[in-house]
């Protein structure tokens, strides 16, 4: 029958936002083909005013339109009601466990927290770039924004307007988002600052803080990455603490200029996250010496400075390599500012290549062994977008 075929094709169309198709989320109704080779495709999105209803809807008539006998299409979309998406929240919640769960010890995703003694080494466009570059290589990738300091993701990912604000995630119920970005689910905690608070540095402190990171982890539906990279705040806070608490299973890796003095508060930054249990993958050394086109070299940061935290990271039991070292780059940082990052934009220049081959050593280290905490739910952060 003609009408099943319009049905498979349909059904195989996938949400951009949730990314499953979208028969797997029970969003395809009654499908008809008259007799003029008409097919008429009744569709139901999660919520009132979805933003990505119009490439839905545009999907579902192309593909509708792709089956042999179908000459025309007429696309009927409707909303679910709040059975239904409280249906289907539960079901997309049950693939990835009990929420609560989600980067648990039973969680298959790695979670990967990208650290710093100091800011303005790089930390941020180091992970947008590694979050690229490790979906590039056929990964689901997630990329979480913590640094309250200064919400740097967003913007290296493409994710703000011309006005420098930020995506409203969308929310099915308590349920929020993640924008998708070059293939990367991206969110920011700086999503959630009430509107035009943007730009400012966060003031929360201690328990306020630690219980927005706890729900901003739960309530984001990441839905089944293989790996999810967080961007922390330089040194060692309240929120390296709160994440070391949460997440104590997560790998870290410690970002650090060639500068010997930048070495100890580097060092510092990696001693915390082994103090609550995480495991330190490595040290990436970033800005380091830039080959110029004359042959000499542009060795702004001196060198030494990621073998040096490396060294002093490592013990006995636990040797910490340095994972990579990546060379200052005019095209790196030139990327970042326009929001593609360097490895997609850019693939060629030296830090490109540096970064893919340091994506690829850490998609080639074996996961180390999960921890037992589970992150608990408390709520949900304040400021989404509630479209239901
Ligand atoms: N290898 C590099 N070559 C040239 N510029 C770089 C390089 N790495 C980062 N930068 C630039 O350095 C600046 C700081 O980078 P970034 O914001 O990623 O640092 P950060 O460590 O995350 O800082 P913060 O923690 O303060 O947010 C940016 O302008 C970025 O483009």
């Amino acid at each position: 029958m003609i009408a099943d075929e319009v049905r498979a094709a349909v059904g195989a169309v996938v949400d951009p936002e949730l990314r499953r198709p979208i028969d797997d989320m029970d969003m395809v109704r009654e499908i008809t083909v008259d007799d003029a080779g008409t097919a008429h495709v009744s569709i139901v999105l999660t919520v009132v005013g979805c933003p990505m209803a119009q490439k839905i809807e545009r999907d579902v008539g192309t593909a509708a339109a792709s089956v042999a006998g179908v000459n025309a299409v007429e696309v009927t979309v409707g909303t679910m009601d709040p059975v239904e998406r409280a249906a289907l929240v539960e079901r997309l919640r049950g693939a990835r466990g009990q929420r609560g769960e989600r980067f648990g010890k039973r969680s298959r995703t790695r979670v990967i927290a990208v650290t710093s003694g100091k800011g303005g080494v790089g930390k941020s466009t180091l992970t947008a770039n590694l979050a690229v570059a490790l979906a590039a290589r056929g990964r689901k990738v997630g990329l979480a924004d913590l640094d309250v300091h200064g919400f740097s993701i967003p913007g290296l990912m493409g994710l703000v307007d011309a006005t420098g604000a930020m995506p409203n995630p969308t929310k099915i119920d308590d349920m929020i988002l993640p924008p998708v970005a070059h293939d990367v689910k991206t969110i920011s905690i700086g999503m959630f600052l009430r509107g035009g608070s943007e730009g400012q540095a966060v003031a929360w402190r201690g328990p306020l803080l630690h219980r927005t990171v706890q729900q901003f982890l739960n309530d984001v539906h990441f839905d089944d990455i293989d790996v999810l990279l967080l961007d922390m705040p330089p040194g060692t806070g309240d929120i390296a603490i709160t994440v070391g608490q949460l997440l104590p299973q997560a790998d870290v890796v410690v970002v650090t200029t060639p500068q010997p003095a930048a070495a100890d508060v580097a060092v510092r930054s990696g001693l915390v996250a082994r103090q609550t249990g995480q495991h330190v993958l490595g040290v990436i050394e970033n800005m380091a010496a830039m080959p110029l086109p004359d042959g000499t070299v542009l060795d702004l940061f001196g060198s030494g400075g990621g073998q040096a935290v490396a060294d002093a990271l490592s013990t006995d039991d636990e040797h910490v390599p340095v994972l990579g070292s990546i060379p200052l780059s005019p095209v790196l940082r030139q990327d970042g500012d326009a929001g593609t990052p360097a490895v997609l934009a850019d693939p060629e220049d030296a830090a490109s290549r540096a970064l893919a081959s340091l994506a690829q050593r850490i998609d080639e280290l074996a996961p180390r062994r999960r921890g037992a905490q589970n992150i608990g739910h408390t709520g949900e952060p304040a400021g989404a977008t509630t479209r239901a």
